[in-house]
């Protein structure tokens, strides 16, 4: 029975692990296998579904790119996904094989759990949770470093029961984890990735197998093999939130907050892309991507910030049919002062 059913792979790893990097990666060497992809973002700019779109593989057309965009798929299950998955599987030519991206601050555990809802449990089971991980990232105490300012806000706010944010994504995402990717490790040396392995390992109780990528090049072979069933396990995969909240209280996202600006045409590019680094750094952005809109050129120029990394390259022309725009999609903790972060990139144009 359990072999007629579709399997699903969910792919998940905090805000600019490489995740869309590894889909698009996987989508290449997919061998022919009809895959449906399911995307989603916690900004309002689908900024994956245009990169993934854009990969043109033959196995994943545009039509089998779905972009949920009503906020993190774990808040949104029963109203977005569970509707998605079933007109999917009504589908007269359905997928051999389901993968879905969830957004970088979203709990895998209410999304795998909805794998277990009658409709969907006797046509799909979860393959397996892959969650990529920014060795670069960790090596840099992204995921540890700030104890600090937690005791600082719990001293403010006793009823404070939290790690930080991140901090608490970052293991809720390895405890849901069937294999951890570590990737990005182009960015660091061998004694870095012994330390990021020890320091990921540390954060998991299940001990799932680790590998290592570069640009999240791993095999569909593995990717699309793990065979889990991971919805049956679901109860030993706990959130903090869910260990916290035995009543079942829904979670939110609230201290995270994401938002969209929109400028008119940049001239001088690498001067853009500069000042946006210092922007960042001013103001511990977690997360900026998107497009520009280079003046006098016919390319449209992609945006990817990590934390202060950034990556930009002329992906695609515009096309006659699109508006040319300069779009950016800007995620940070909720702290984050968003007036000052808009202006001084408003300023930018
Ligand atoms: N140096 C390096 N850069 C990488 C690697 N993998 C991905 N990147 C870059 O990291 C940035 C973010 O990659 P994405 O694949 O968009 O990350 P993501 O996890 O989908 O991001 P969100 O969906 O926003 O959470 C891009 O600029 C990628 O080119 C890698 O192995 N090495």
């Amino acid at each position: 029975m359990n072999q007629q059913k579709i399997p699903a792979t969910v792919i998940t790893g905090f805000l600019g692990a490489g995740k869309t990097t590894m889909i698009r990666n996987l989508l290449t060497n997919a061998g022919g296998k009809k895959i449906a992809l399911i995307i989603n973002e916690f900004g309002d700019l689908g900024v994956d579904g245009d990169v993934l779109k854009g990969c043109g593989a033959e196995n994943c057309t545009e039509d089998d790119i779905i972009e949920l965009t009503n906020g993190c798929i774990c808040c949104t299950v029963a109203d977005d996904f569970i509707p998605t998955m079933t007109k999917l599987l009504e589908r007269e030519q359905r997928p051999d094989h389901i993968v879905i991206e969830t957004s970088g601050l979203a709990l895998p555990q209410p999304l795998v759990a909805a794998f277990n809802w009658p409709d969907i449990r006797t046509q799909v089971t979860v393959d397996g949770v892959i969650t990529v991980v920014d060795s670069a990232a960790v090596a840099a105490g992204r995921f540890a470093d700030d104890h600090d300012a937690v005791d600082a806000r719990r001293a403010e706010d006793e009823s404070l029961d939290h790690e930080s944010p991140i901090e608490e994504l970052f293991e809720d995402q390895l405890t849901c984890a069937d294999l951890i990717v570590l990737n990005k490790t182009d960015l660091i040396d061998a004694a870095g990735l012994i330390r990021v392995r020890d320091e990921v390992a540390s954060r998991t109780v299940r001990k799932p197998v680790m590998i290592e990528a570069r640009n999240g090049e791993v095999s569909a072979g593995i990717l699309l093999g793990l065979g889990i069933g991971t919805e049956d396990d679901v109860a030993n995969r706990k959130s903090h939130h869910e260990l916290e909240h035995e009543d079942g209280a829904p979670h939110d996202h609230d201290e995270f907050d994401s938002f969209v600006v929109e400028l008119g045409p940049i001239a001088d590019p690498a001067g853009f892309v500069e000042a946006l680094k210092g922007i960042i750094a001013a103001h511990d952005v977690l997360r900026l991507k998107g497009f520009v809109d280079v003046s006098g050129k016919p390319m449209r120029l992609q945006i990817q910030a990590v934390g202060s990394r950034i990556d930009h390259y002329f992906d695609r022309a515009w096309t006659p049919s699109e508006k040319r725009a300069t779009r950016l999609v800007v995620i940070g903790l909720h702290e984050m002062d968003q007036d000052a972060v808009r202006a001084a990139i408003e300023a930018l144009a």
